[in-house]
């Protein structure tokens, strides 16, 4: 007969289980190479892989947070850079997406001026201004001031960023500074991002952000779409 520990104990699992928390779809695309793989290992378990191989399709990771003394769940879609792995799947990355981050490589230009193209697929797939844009310039450890004239400038990337409504940061999944370091010495003059403050910024925006609800209704290409209030409610929540 199960004593009154394990019932009670069991009950809490059961608990457990049924304590549900929003979740997102955090959609991360940019081009192959750039270090999409890992950043979301480092936004969702704090490590840099030792391994990694070329995104085929899709990969999920997922970063549970507390937000102002909410629990969220955001579920990483690290997607697959290279056309020949994608092709099929960039319908599905695109559906339900709650926010996207365009990821490019601070020491590689053409991966950030290919930035364009990831912003005109968004378009393509009906990804509106209403969802939140996240730009990280990542390998912000490879910076060398010396080569300055073939890295990515942060006036380029906010730049960018502003005309695109996109919140920009710059880090390094491989070597990330402890805290937001705004540099004048050491670091060549350049800010670079806490993972943590990122993940966080994409928490917080994603939080006061639903209220909205994406659910009621989407202005799509001029048109105005209503939406199934209880089916796009429904999929938000799940156990945490
Ligand atoms: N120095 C340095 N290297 C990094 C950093 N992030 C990723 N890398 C390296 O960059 C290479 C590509 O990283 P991935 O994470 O596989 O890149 P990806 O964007 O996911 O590539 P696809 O899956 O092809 O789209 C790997 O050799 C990583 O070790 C970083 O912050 N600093």
């Amino acid at each position: 007969m199960e004593s009154s520990l394990e019932f009670s104990s069991s009950l809490g699992s059961v608990s457990s289980l049924l304590s549900r928390c929003r979740t997102f779809k955090v959609l991360v695309i940019g081009d192959s190479g750039v270090g999409k793989t890992c950043l979301t290992h480092r936004l969702s378990a704090g490590q840099f892989p030792s391994r990694v191989e070329a995104t085929i399709g899709v990969d999920f990771r997922e970063r549970l947070l507390d937000v102002d003394g909410e629990k969220l769940k955001l579920q990483l879609w690290d997607t697959a850079g290279q056309e020949r792995f994608r092709k099929s799947m960039v319908q599905h990355y695109y559906r339900n997406v709650h926010a996207v981050l365009f990821i490019y490589d601070v020491t590689c230009p053409v991966s950030f001026t290919g930035l364009s193209s990831w912003v005109e697929e968004c378009r393509q797939n009906s990804v509106g201004q209403e969802i939140p844009r996240f730009l990280v310039g990542n390998k912000s450890d490879l910076r060398d001031p010396s080569r300055k004239e073939y890295q990515v400038s942060q006036e380029q990337a906010v730049s960018f960023a502003k005309a695109n409504g996109m919140m920009f940061f710059e880090t390094s999944a491989k070597n990330p500074p402890i805290k937001r370091v705004n540099g004048q010495r050491g670091n060549g003059g350049y800010q670079q991002d806490n993972v943590e403050d990122i993940v966080f910024a994409v928490g917080a925006k994603l939080k006061r952000q639903r209220k909205h609800s994406a659910a009621n209704a989407l202005v799509n290409n001029g048109s105005f779409k209503v939406m199934n209030k209880k089916r796009t409610e429904k999929e938000l929540w799940t156990c945490c």
